[in-house]
């Protein structure tokens, strides 16, 4: 049999490889502006929601398109604060994962457990699936630092629900309450992370809801499209950049080493903002707040000089991962850890684009130019050489 092939003629098509530039919906979650420099949430610049409210005050305000008055705060700070616990068998499952799974593969993990053990799994209207946001969101927090104590060998610490969400988060991790400036830092991040219109794990989520599967299922889906360097993992990436890296004065040789293997820089540049991300500023502020309280001028001095080299060999701007990794690890998360934290905020953008998504759905299928073999017919099994 001849195993020869023609490619099929291919149509003049315009292509947008990676949906660059591509509309593909109205959103009234969030609005990245690129000209300005800005990011609204529901309306809301997000450095004033940084500098104004807290995280749960901004999950409250994307679920609900407003933020909330003192009693709609109680009544959601309570709901989060009573499901801060995970159930046994999402413990047994995370038990049973090795150590050398990823944490984004435990926190995946973990999530399917909780969409396979709820009986409402398959119920989509909004006030079950708002339900479902506000315990995934309470729970995100007690998996990620239930993963980090098991890996560290340390024993599980409860929730307190006298805490706040950050405060809590930070608690469960280390066993203790840090400063109100680490509280105040990792706030400012879960803020920040939040939420970020069409970006690749949010568009995730809407593809797989355009088909009318469940939140857990888009969340699950989600979290893989995250995971990835060009995504979330690039906060973990940064950190593995500075340890390759060591000190400051290494940096500039580093990246002409590392730009002549053609190697992307993580924490560098965006597919919507070409001139800077409009959430690094207040980030690296927060930032600046950790290296003064842990006394890390070494790590400030490496984070400047691969910018200032950055700047000067490509003029490409950092993005928000930048500045988070090295925050995550001065507050002590291991590197792998970083991730998760972005799921754990990421979780409340994510869901309202869920709910957005089923209130004026549309399947999501997009089309494409074949380019493969022209027509060909099989031969039996016998006949194929
Ligand atoms: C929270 C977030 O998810 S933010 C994004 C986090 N991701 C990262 O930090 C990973 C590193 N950055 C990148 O890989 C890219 O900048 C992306 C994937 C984020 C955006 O990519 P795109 O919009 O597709 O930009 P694109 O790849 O077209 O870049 C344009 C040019 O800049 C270069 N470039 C862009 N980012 C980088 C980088 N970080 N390091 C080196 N070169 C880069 C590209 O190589 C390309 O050069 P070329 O024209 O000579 O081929
Ligand atoms: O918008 C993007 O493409 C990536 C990003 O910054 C985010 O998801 O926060």
């Amino acid at each position: 049999m001849s195993t020869e092939t023609t490619a099929a003629p291919v149509e003049e098509v315009k292509i947008y490889k990676g949906l660059a530039g591509v509309v593909v919906d109205y959103t009234a979650v969030s609005k990245v502006n690129p000209e300005t420099n800005s990011l609204l949430y529901r309306g809301y610049p997000v450095q004033e929601l940084a500098a104004t409210c807290s995280f749960e005050e901004v999950a409250y305000l994307l679920w609900h398109s407003e933020l909330p008055d003192a009693a709609q705060l109680a009544e959601f700070t309570a709901a989060e604060r009573s499901q801060r616990t995970l159930d046994a068998p999402v413990k047994r499952v995370i038990d049973d994962l090795p150590l050398t799974a990823h944490p984004m593969d435990v926190v995946r993990t973990a999530v399917s457990v909780i969409g396979a053990l709820d009986p409402t799994t398959a119920d989509s209207s909004t006030s079950s699936n708002l339900a479902k946001s506000i315990t995934l969101l309470a729970k995100l927090p007690a998996i990620v630092s239930y993963d980090q104590r098991r890996r560290r060998g340390q024993d599980v610490v409860e929730p307190r629900e006298d805490l706040g969400y950050s405060a809590n988060f930070l608690y469960m991790t280390f066993g203790e309450v840090p400063s109100d400036v680490v509280v105040d830092a990792f706030d400012v991040s879960m803020i920040l992370y939040a939420e970020h219109s069409f970006n690749a794990s949010t568009f995730t989520t809407r593809v797989v809801t355009s088909t009318l599967s469940d939140l857990y299922s888009a969340v699950v889906a989600g979290i893989g499209a995250l995971k990835g360097p060009l995504h979330g993992g690039a906060n973990e990436a940064v950190m593995h950049i500075f340890d390759e890296i060591g000190t400051a004065d290494k940096a500039e040789a580093w990246l002409e080493q590392a730009l002549a293997e053609k190697r992307k820089i993580m924490g560098f540049g965006h597919r919507v903002y070409k001139n800077g991300d409009s959430r690094v500023p207040t980030m690296k502020k927060a930032l600046d707040t950790l290296i003064e309280e842990y006394d890390a001028q070494e790590l400030l001095d490496l984070y400047v000089a691969l910018d200032d080299a950055m700047q000067s060999r490509k003029a490409i701007q950092p993005n928000l991962d930048y500045p988070s990794g090295p925050a995550y690890h001065l507050i002590g998360y291991d590197t792998e850890l970083f991730t998760p934290l972005f799921v754990a905020s990421r979780i409340t953008g994510w869901t309202a684009h869920i709910m957005e998504q089923l209130a004026s759905n549309a399947l999501i299928r997009p089309l494409s130019v074949y380019n493969g073999v022209d027509e060909r017919h099989p031969a039996a099994l016998a006949e194929r050489a």
